[in-house]
């Protein structure tokens, strides 16, 4: 299937009102979909299921599964989209909220969430808004074209349900990714505007920053791994920003609720809600001025079944025998995201609070952010 045509089944997709998701993997070309067949909300019970999930901050809201028997699965190369269609994407955006006024609101949520620091109910939170801007182009596979070609490296997904809503991101963060038993994860924080080069110089406030995920990532997944393995920490571009990185994999015990006992003690990691995470989850469903809804939560393939073949050059028929399935997960933080409504572009973004924060500081922070999404818009 050529690049245009899937986009045409895209298109008609969103115009049936029917659900799908679009996705490339970072540093990759090939774009998968799934289109699912019917308009059903179905949802996973205990993640023991196989599709692409979508997942809110809030995991006792509902997680969306498209199901692998419910859709058409499809994929191709996206390395030759056509400029036209690209440059066609250009778009007018208007703020709509009062920048004034959304800035003394986060400026006031990240001085209570210092104070609450302070008085000793968490180490660090994660605490963000929403931002709205009026788009004039509307087509999602436009933007999403735009958002393919703007963002090599990170994951690159387009995901819509009738009855749900309408996602666009370009996140950096994996939350997991499982092959069989070989399980990995990143611990992803800190950030700084790229300003040409990743060798740069981090403060205090950013290592403790990103140490605080690493350490809760270690301590929660130590007894469902063995062979646990923590590279040192890395820069990462990510777009206009940089960030710090640190790599964790292992293994893990091949029972059905491996994945679920995982996702459990993972999510949300401190790179999105706080630590401890039970109360920084408090304090930002009580305090935050808006719903996250499914910014910070996580989206990707579940369960799905893949083919490896041990000779790939070999056509003949024998070569099935060489062939092995694999089960894979691959989940990302979503992140760098926004959400569509009619006109009307739902811009979310955060950051990390710590003792250290400088509520000025953590603001500028979240205008750099905005603008990975912004970027495709206009
Ligand atoms: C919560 C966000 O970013 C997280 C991931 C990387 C760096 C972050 C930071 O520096 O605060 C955040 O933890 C967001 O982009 O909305």
């Amino acid at each position: 299937m050529n690049p245009s045509d899937l986009f045409q089944k895209l298109q008609d997709q969103f115009a049936n009102k029917l659900p799908f998701v679009a996705y490339r993997n970072p540093n990759e070309s090939i774009i998968k979909t799934f289109l699912q067949q019917d308009n059903t909300v179905y949802k996973t019970t205990d993640f023991s299921e196989s599709g692409y999930i979508f997942s809110p901050f809030n995991i006792e809201e509902t997680s969306v599964l498209i199901p692998v028997e419910k859709s058409l699965i499809l994929e191709f190369e996206s390395e030759t989209i056509e400029e036209s269609s690209i440059n066609s994407c250009a778009s007018e955006v208007i703020e709509i909220s009062d920048i004034t006024v959304v800035k003394q609101n986060h400026i006031a949520l990240v001085e209570m969430g210092i104070k609450a620091i302070h008085k000793g109910t968490f180490e660090k939170v994660v605490l963000s808004r929403q931002e709205s801007v009026t788009i004039s182009e509307t087509n999602p596979i436009k933007i999403y074209k735009r958002l393919l070609e703007t963002y090599p490296t990170a994951y690159v997904y387009v995901w819509f349900h009738p009855k749900v809503g309408l996602w666009l991101g370009a996140t950096p963060e994996t939350l997991l990714h499982i092959e069989n038993n070989q399980f990995s994860t990143m611990a992803l924080a800190g950030t700084q505007v790229y300003k040409n080069t990743i060798d740069v110089v981090w403060k205090d406030k950013e290592l403790e920053e990103q140490q605080i995920v690493t350490n809760f990532i270690v301590s929660n997944l130590e007894s469902q791994l063995q062979d646990l393995k923590v590279s040192e920490v890395e820069t990462v571009r990510a777009g206009n920003l940089v960030h710090l990185k640190t790599h964790i994999s292992g293994r893990v015990n091949s029972n059905p609720s491996s994945l679920k006992n995982i996702l459990k003690k993972l999510h949300p990691t401190p790179a999105v809600c706080g630590m401890p995470k039970e109360e920084a989850k408090q304090f930002i469903l009580e305090n935050e001025p808006y719903k996250r809804d499914f910014y910070t939560g996580f989206l990707g393939e579940l369960n799905i079944k893949k083919s490896i073949s041990r000779n790939p050059n070999r056509r003949n028929v024998e070569n099935n025998a060489y062939t092995r399935i694999k089960t894979v997960s691959n989940l990302f933080v979503n992140l760098r995201c926004m959400q569509i409504q009619n006109t009307e572009a739902l811009l979310y973004i955060g950051g990390g609070i710590t003792k250290d924060s400088n509520p000025n500081l953590e603001w500028e922070e979240t205008i750099a952010k905005s603008v990975t999404m912004k970027k495709v818009l206009q």
